[in-house]
Protein backbone atom coordinates (compact mmCIF):
# COMPACT_ATOMS: atom_id res chain seq x y z
CA UNK A 1 0.00 0.00 0.00
CA UNK A 2 0.86 3.81 -0.41
CA UNK A 3 0.66 4.95 2.86
CA UNK A 4 0.39 9.23 3.67
CA UNK A 5 1.40 9.18 7.32
CA UNK A 6 -0.81 12.30 8.69
CA UNK A 7 1.55 13.07 12.17
CA UNK A 8 4.91 11.74 12.14
CA UNK A 9 5.66 12.01 16.04
CA UNK A 10 6.16 8.65 18.65
CA UNK A 11 3.13 6.73 16.64
CA UNK A 12 4.23 7.80 13.23
CA UNK A 13 7.53 6.77 13.34
CA UNK A 14 6.58 3.58 15.05
CA UNK A 15 4.31 3.42 12.27
CA UNK A 16 6.35 3.59 9.51
CA UNK A 17 9.23 1.38 10.60
CA UNK A 18 6.46 -1.29 11.00
CA UNK A 19 4.44 -0.72 7.74
CA UNK A 20 8.55 -0.51 6.14
CA UNK A 21 8.77 -3.90 7.75
CA UNK A 22 5.91 -5.65 5.69
CA UNK A 23 6.55 -4.15 2.51
CA UNK A 24 4.91 -1.32 2.03
CA UNK A 25 5.20 2.48 0.78
CA UNK A 26 5.42 5.47 3.05
CA UNK A 27 4.74 8.49 0.01
CA UNK A 28 4.80 11.33 2.76
CA UNK A 29 5.25 12.12 6.00
CA UNK A 30 2.97 15.25 7.66
CA UNK A 31 3.70 17.17 10.56
CA UNK A 32 2.59 20.52 12.12
CA UNK A 33 6.17 21.84 9.91
CA UNK A 34 4.89 20.97 6.73
CA UNK A 35 1.06 20.24 7.60
CA UNK A 36 0.45 22.02 4.16
CA UNK A 37 2.33 19.28 1.97
CA UNK A 38 -1.13 17.50 2.72
CA UNK A 39 -2.94 19.41 -0.44
CA UNK A 40 -0.65 17.57 -2.46
CA UNK A 41 -2.17 13.88 -1.99
CA UNK A 42 -5.04 12.55 -3.15
CA UNK A 43 -6.90 8.91 -4.40
CA UNK A 44 -4.36 9.24 -6.98
CA UNK A 45 -0.95 9.35 -5.44
CA UNK A 46 -2.67 7.57 -1.56
CA UNK A 47 -3.78 4.57 -1.37
CA UNK A 48 -4.40 5.22 2.17
CA UNK A 49 -3.65 8.12 5.20
CA UNK A 50 -2.81 6.80 8.41
CA UNK A 51 -4.04 9.86 11.12
CA UNK A 52 -2.26 10.19 14.61
CA UNK A 53 -1.78 13.85 15.10
CA UNK A 54 -3.13 16.70 17.86
CA UNK A 55 -6.93 17.11 18.96
CA UNK A 56 -6.66 20.42 17.15
CA UNK A 57 -5.48 19.25 14.14
CA UNK A 58 -7.16 15.84 13.71
CA UNK A 59 -10.65 16.77 12.14
CA UNK A 60 -9.28 19.07 9.88
CA UNK A 61 -6.80 16.12 8.27
CA UNK A 62 -9.69 13.57 8.27
CA UNK A 63 -12.37 15.96 6.82
CA UNK A 64 -9.60 16.30 3.79
CA UNK A 65 -8.83 12.89 3.35
CA UNK A 66 -12.48 12.29 3.34
CA UNK A 67 -12.88 14.79 0.69
CA UNK A 68 -10.00 13.92 -1.71
CA UNK A 69 -11.11 10.45 -1.41
CA UNK A 70 -8.38 9.07 0.59
CA UNK A 71 -9.75 6.28 2.95
CA UNK A 72 -8.38 7.76 6.53
CA UNK A 73 -7.61 5.42 9.45
CA UNK A 74 -7.13 8.16 12.39
CA UNK A 75 -6.32 7.32 16.46
CA UNK A 76 -5.89 10.77 17.52
CA UNK A 77 -7.75 11.48 20.80
CA UNK A 78 -9.83 14.47 22.12
CA UNK A 79 -11.33 15.79 19.11
CA UNK A 80 -14.51 12.85 19.27
CA UNK A 81 -16.89 16.19 19.68
CA UNK A 82 -16.09 16.32 16.16
CA UNK A 83 -17.02 12.52 15.05
CA UNK A 84 -20.67 12.87 13.80
CA UNK A 85 -19.27 15.36 11.54
CA UNK A 86 -16.97 13.13 10.18
CA UNK A 87 -19.07 10.65 9.96
CA UNK A 88 -21.17 13.00 7.70
CA UNK A 89 -18.71 13.60 5.88
CA UNK A 90 -17.80 10.45 5.28
CA UNK A 91 -21.57 9.26 4.09
CA UNK A 92 -22.02 12.34 2.20
CA UNK A 93 -18.27 11.91 -0.18
CA UNK A 94 -18.62 8.22 0.00
CA UNK A 95 -15.73 7.77 1.71
CA UNK A 96 -14.15 5.43 3.98
CA UNK A 97 -12.70 6.34 7.79
CA UNK A 98 -11.85 3.92 10.46
CA UNK A 99 -11.67 5.02 13.92
CA UNK A 100 -10.03 3.46 17.11
CA UNK A 101 -9.34 5.55 20.50
CA UNK A 102 -6.60 2.20 20.88
CA UNK A 103 -6.28 -0.16 17.88
CA UNK A 104 -4.47 -2.57 20.23
CA UNK A 105 -5.57 -5.65 19.95
CA UNK A 106 -5.34 -6.10 23.34
CA UNK A 107 -7.17 -2.85 24.46
CA UNK A 108 -10.06 -4.54 21.86
CA UNK A 109 -10.24 -7.66 24.24
CA UNK A 110 -9.99 -5.28 27.65
CA UNK A 111 -13.15 -3.32 26.26
CA UNK A 112 -14.81 -6.68 25.39
CA UNK A 113 -14.30 -7.95 29.05
CA UNK A 114 -14.80 -4.78 30.76
CA UNK A 115 -18.10 -4.40 28.71
CA UNK A 116 -19.21 -8.14 30.21
CA UNK A 117 -17.94 -7.20 33.73
CA UNK A 118 -20.41 -4.28 33.79
CA UNK A 119 -22.92 -5.60 32.58
CA UNK A 120 -22.70 -8.52 35.61
CA UNK A 121 -21.51 -5.74 38.40
CA UNK A 122 -24.66 -3.65 38.50
CA UNK A 123 -26.26 -5.54 39.77
CA UNK A 124 -24.00 -5.54 42.90
CA UNK A 125 -24.10 -1.86 44.16
CA UNK A 126 -22.12 -2.08 47.19
CA UNK A 127 -19.28 -1.87 44.61
CA UNK A 128 -17.74 1.45 42.98
CA UNK A 129 -16.74 1.50 40.21
CA UNK A 130 -14.04 3.88 38.66
CA UNK A 131 -11.12 4.25 36.36
CA UNK A 132 -7.38 4.89 36.22
CA UNK A 133 -5.69 5.74 32.91
CA UNK A 134 -1.88 6.56 33.59
CA UNK A 135 0.31 7.95 30.43
CA UNK A 136 3.69 9.92 30.03
CA UNK A 137 3.93 13.36 30.18
CA UNK A 138 3.64 14.47 26.84
CA UNK A 139 -0.17 13.50 26.34
CA UNK A 140 -1.92 16.72 25.61
CA UNK A 141 -5.27 15.70 26.10
CA UNK A 142 -7.12 14.17 29.37
CA UNK A 143 -8.83 11.75 30.21
CA UNK A 144 -7.29 9.55 27.29
CA UNK A 145 -9.40 8.36 24.37
CA UNK A 146 -8.97 4.65 25.83
CA UNK A 147 -10.22 6.24 29.17
CA UNK A 148 -13.79 7.41 27.92
CA UNK A 149 -14.15 4.19 25.68
CA UNK A 150 -13.96 2.16 28.62
CA UNK A 151 -16.13 4.50 30.27
CA UNK A 152 -18.62 4.17 27.60
CA UNK A 153 -18.11 0.70 27.63
CA UNK A 154 -19.05 0.60 31.74
CA UNK A 155 -21.87 3.17 31.10
CA UNK A 156 -23.85 1.22 28.68
CA UNK A 157 -24.93 -1.03 31.59
CA UNK A 158 -24.51 1.52 34.63
CA UNK A 159 -27.86 3.64 33.73
CA UNK A 160 -28.41 4.69 37.08
CA UNK A 161 -25.03 6.89 36.96
CA UNK A 162 -24.95 10.48 34.86
CA UNK A 163 -22.09 9.99 32.65
CA UNK A 164 -18.63 9.84 33.24
CA UNK A 165 -16.68 12.94 34.89
CA UNK A 166 -12.58 13.82 34.84
CA UNK A 167 -10.56 13.65 38.13
CA UNK A 168 -14.02 14.08 40.62
CA UNK A 169 -14.31 10.84 42.54
CA UNK A 170 -16.69 13.25 45.16
CA UNK A 171 -19.00 12.99 42.20
CA UNK A 172 -20.84 10.01 43.61
CA UNK A 173 -23.46 9.40 40.97
CA UNK A 174 -20.75 9.91 37.86
CA UNK A 175 -18.30 7.58 36.66
CA UNK A 176 -14.76 8.92 37.86
CA UNK A 177 -12.10 8.45 35.66
CA UNK A 178 -8.87 9.59 37.75
CA UNK A 179 -5.82 10.66 35.06
CA UNK A 180 -2.29 10.39 35.88
CA UNK A 181 1.05 11.62 33.81
CA UNK A 182 3.99 10.06 34.82
CA UNK A 183 7.46 9.65 32.88
CA UNK A 184 7.83 7.28 30.02
CA UNK A 185 4.49 5.13 30.81
CA UNK A 186 3.12 4.36 27.24
CA UNK A 187 -0.23 3.31 28.31
CA UNK A 188 -2.32 1.84 31.21
CA UNK A 189 -5.97 1.55 32.29
CA UNK A 190 -7.49 -0.48 35.12
CA UNK A 191 -11.04 -0.07 36.25
CA UNK A 192 -11.75 -0.91 39.78
CA UNK A 193 -14.71 -2.14 41.75
CA UNK A 194 -14.23 -1.61 45.21
CA UNK A 195 -16.32 -2.62 48.12
CA UNK A 196 -15.75 -2.18 52.13
CA UNK A 197 -14.66 -6.09 52.00
CA UNK A 198 -12.89 -6.20 48.60
CA UNK A 199 -11.64 -4.78 45.32
CA UNK A 200 -11.86 -6.06 41.71
CA UNK A 201 -9.45 -5.22 39.29
CA UNK A 202 -9.52 -5.30 35.35
CA UNK A 203 -6.33 -3.96 33.80
CA UNK A 204 -4.41 -3.73 30.47
CA UNK A 205 -0.80 -2.18 30.42
CA UNK A 206 0.64 -1.35 26.76
CA UNK A 207 4.63 -2.40 26.74
CA UNK A 208 5.25 -0.46 23.66
CA UNK A 209 3.72 1.26 21.12
CA UNK A 210 4.00 -1.63 18.90
CA UNK A 211 0.46 -2.81 19.71
CA UNK A 212 -1.06 0.55 18.74
CA UNK A 213 0.72 0.47 15.59
CA UNK A 214 0.20 -2.64 14.41
CA UNK A 215 -3.55 -2.69 14.52
CA UNK A 216 -3.45 0.52 12.71
CA UNK A 217 -1.57 -0.74 9.68
CA UNK A 218 -3.74 -3.77 9.91
CA UNK A 219 -7.12 -0.89 9.67
CA UNK A 220 -5.23 0.45 6.93
CA UNK A 221 -5.01 -2.97 4.91
CA UNK A 222 -8.70 -3.63 5.92
CA UNK A 223 -10.31 -0.02 5.12
CA UNK A 224 -8.80 0.04 1.67
CA UNK A 225 -11.68 -2.50 0.26
CA UNK A 226 -14.12 -0.95 1.87
CA UNK A 227 -16.57 2.25 1.97
CA UNK A 228 -18.01 3.52 5.35
CA UNK A 229 -17.51 4.38 8.63
CA UNK A 230 -15.80 1.53 10.75
CA UNK A 231 -14.02 0.61 13.97
CA UNK A 232 -12.06 -2.31 15.86
CA UNK A 233 -15.26 -4.45 16.68
CA UNK A 234 -16.13 -4.47 12.81
CA UNK A 235 -12.42 -5.52 11.87
CA UNK A 236 -11.75 -7.99 14.86
CA UNK A 237 -15.39 -9.74 14.89
CA UNK A 238 -15.37 -8.32 18.75
N1 LIG B 1 -5.61 5.23 18.94
C1 LIG B 1 -4.44 4.75 19.40
O1 LIG B 1 -4.19 3.53 19.43
C2 LIG B 1 -3.41 5.72 19.89
C3 LIG B 1 -3.68 7.04 19.84
N2 LIG B 1 -2.72 7.97 20.15
C4 LIG B 1 -3.07 9.36 19.91
O2 LIG B 1 -2.42 9.76 18.71
C5 LIG B 1 -2.09 11.13 18.77
C6 LIG B 1 -0.60 11.32 18.49
O3 LIG B 1 0.16 10.66 19.47
P1 LIG B 1 1.76 10.69 19.44
O4 LIG B 1 2.29 10.24 18.14
O5 LIG B 1 2.17 10.01 20.69
O6 LIG B 1 2.01 12.28 19.59
P2 LIG B 1 3.28 13.12 19.17
O7 LIG B 1 3.14 14.45 19.86
O8 LIG B 1 4.52 12.34 19.38
O9 LIG B 1 3.10 13.34 17.61
C7 LIG B 1 2.07 14.14 17.07
C8 LIG B 1 2.45 14.50 15.66
O10 LIG B 1 1.40 15.25 15.08
C9 LIG B 1 1.97 16.40 14.47
N3 LIG B 1 1.01 17.47 14.34
C10 LIG B 1 0.58 18.36 15.27
N4 LIG B 1 -0.28 19.22 14.69
C11 LIG B 1 -0.37 18.88 13.39
C12 LIG B 1 -1.07 19.39 12.27
N5 LIG B 1 -1.82 20.49 12.39
N6 LIG B 1 -0.97 18.75 11.08
C13 LIG B 1 -0.17 17.68 10.94
N7 LIG B 1 0.55 17.15 11.97
C14 LIG B 1 0.44 17.75 13.16
C15 LIG B 1 3.14 16.76 15.36
O11 LIG B 1 4.02 17.62 14.69
P3 LIG B 1 5.08 18.50 15.54
O12 LIG B 1 5.93 17.51 16.27
O13 LIG B 1 5.82 19.24 14.46
O14 LIG B 1 4.26 19.37 16.44
C16 LIG B 1 3.72 15.36 15.55
O15 LIG B 1 4.45 14.95 14.41
C17 LIG B 1 -2.56 11.61 20.15
O16 LIG B 1 -3.86 12.15 20.00
C18 LIG B 1 -2.63 10.32 20.97
O17 LIG B 1 -3.54 10.39 22.01
C19 LIG B 1 -1.48 7.59 20.56
C20 LIG B 1 -1.17 6.26 20.68
C21 LIG B 1 -2.12 5.20 20.34
O1 LIG C 1 -1.32 9.59 23.87
C1 LIG C 1 -1.00 8.39 23.99
O2 LIG C 1 0.18 8.03 24.14
C2 LIG C 1 -2.06 7.38 23.90
N1 LIG C 1 -3.25 7.78 23.58
C3 LIG C 1 -4.39 6.98 23.38
C4 LIG C 1 -5.51 7.40 24.32
O3 LIG C 1 -5.68 8.61 24.56
O4 LIG C 1 -6.25 6.53 24.76
C5 LIG C 1 -4.10 5.51 23.37
C6 LIG C 1 -2.96 5.05 24.21
O5 LIG C 1 -3.39 4.89 25.53
C7 LIG C 1 -1.74 5.96 24.12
Amino acid sequence: MRILLIGYGKMGKTIEQLALSKGHEIIGRIDHNNAEDLLNYTSENADVAIEFTHPEAAYGNISYCLTHGIPVVSGSTGWLDKFEEAVELCKKNNGAFFYASNYSVGVNLFFHFNEYIASKMQAYPEYQVGIREIHHLQKVDKPSGTGITTAEGILSSYKNLGGWVADSPEEKNKLNIASEREPDVVGTHIVTYSSEVDQIELGHIAHSRAGFAEGAVMAASWLVSRKGVYGMKDMLNL
